[in-house]
């Protein structure tokens, strides 16, 4: 017994953390590297691990044709459509968007290139940098979280306070430049959709910014020894306005959708778009920033995707951020306070990223 506890004190979890971050290797190279059991601090809490399954249900989130978005006379109904998605789903599929399918293909292929490099020679990339820049790293919380999720990610910012693009790794420079530009269209095209739902103008969001300050995020979810011990990644909404994503065949994306958590199927050239907290805020409450997990990756195949998070740069006004006014009426008074931008980013940068804390501090108690 002594033996035991002793062995159990004297495992350094912080030490084995840093050992993995110090060598650079990633996710990608543990699982090359053979490995038949993970490394301990990848072991997820009890409350993560226990309800961790494909879905039982055969529902999908909902699918939105934008072909006719520019015809007056069924315009209306996208809106509802994309409304309805947002309200109740918080995530949805968009087809007939304008990408064309080899965009997404030589995007998604573009990032398995890289990360499929041996890892010296990603490791020159590899570092902690957040805000800014290009960033290629294991899990961007690895300091913060409980435990550490199976996938690796490259990250560089776009918009107005953008990497230097010869930042970008070569090997997907073209392909990650090209998806922010048609990705941000598609972006730009469902805000306007999510304000007219809300009664707005259609370019309100524009107007405020939405997509000046993004984040492009190609994610690597290795083959996983033990996908019954860890996850992908946590459980968490996203914290911006809105999040725009696409991967390829390999499963594991799953939504919270009332008590269940279900698969979200991949829609051959859809693009998946999911409302974040900011939206969530803004619109007081009318839209959804939903939960979602990505499960451990069984398949031998690695599972990659493409993401981009778009934020607000600026609000024109006093540099308080909340329920827009014009949405608020006796009848519906603002559900959440004002906050500021150090607000939001000193909540996002101080914890794992699987917190929904900050729409809780925010909410408005009566
Ligand atoms: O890889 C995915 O499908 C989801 C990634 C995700 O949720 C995120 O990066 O916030
Ligand atoms: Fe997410």
């Amino acid at each position: 017994m002594a033996t035991m506890a002793t062995a159990t004190s004297s495992y350094n979890r912080m030490k084995e953390v840093k050992e993995f971050d110090e060598s650079k290797i990633g996710v990608k190279g543990l699982s090359d590297s053979g490995i038949t059991s993970i490394p301990r601090f990848f072991i997820q809490p009890p409350e993560t691990l226990y309800d961790l399954k494909s879905s039982s249900t055969l529902t999908n989130i909902p699918i939105i044709d934008l072909a006719d978005v520019s015809s007056s006379a069924l315009r209306p109904k996208i809106v509802e459509q994309v409304k309805d998605a947002a309200r109740t789903w918080g995530f949805f599929q968009v087809i007939n968007h304008g990408v064309p399918v080899s965009v997404l293909e030589e995007t998604i292929n573009a990032i398995k290139a890289f990360h499929d490099q041996p890892h010296e020679v990603k490791a020159k990339f590899y570092k902690r940098e957040e805000g800014q820049g290009v960033m290629y790293a294991s899990n961007n919380d690895l300091y913060r979280a409980k435990a550490a999720a199976w996938h690796d990610s490259l990250q560089a910012w776009m918009g107005v306070r953008k990497a230097k693009v010869e930042d970008i790794p070569e090997i997907c420079r073209k392909e990650v430049v090209a998806w922010d530009k048609s990705a941000t269209e598609v972006a730009e095209t469902v805000m306007e959709l999510l304000s007219e739902g809300l009664g707005l103008e259609a370019g309100k969001f524009k107007e405020l910014t939405f997509s000046d300050q993004r984040a492009f995020v190609g994610h690597c979810y290795p083959y996983c020894p033990q996908p019954e011990l860890t996850v992908g990644i946590t459980p968490h909404s996203d914290p911006g306005v809105v999040t725009v994503l696409s991967q390829n065949h390999v499963p594991g994306l799953q939504v919270k959708h009332g008590e269940e958590w279900v698969d979200v199927k991949p829609v051959p050239g859809g693009l998946i778009v999911n409302v974040g907290d900011f939206l969530q805020i803004i619109s007081n409450g009318e839209y959804q920033s939903v939960q979602h997990r990505v499960l451990a990756n069984s398949c031998k195949e690695a599972r990659i995707s493409i993401v981009i998070f778009y934020n607000l740069n600026k609000w024109k006004g006093d540099g308080y951020y909340g329920p827009l006014p014009e949405l608020l009426s006796p009848e519906k008074p603002a559900i959440y306070r004002n906050f500021t931008m150090q607000e939001f980013h000193d909540n996002f940068y101080s914890k794992a990223i699987d917190n929904k804390s900050l729409i809780q501090k925010l909410e408005i108690q009566n």
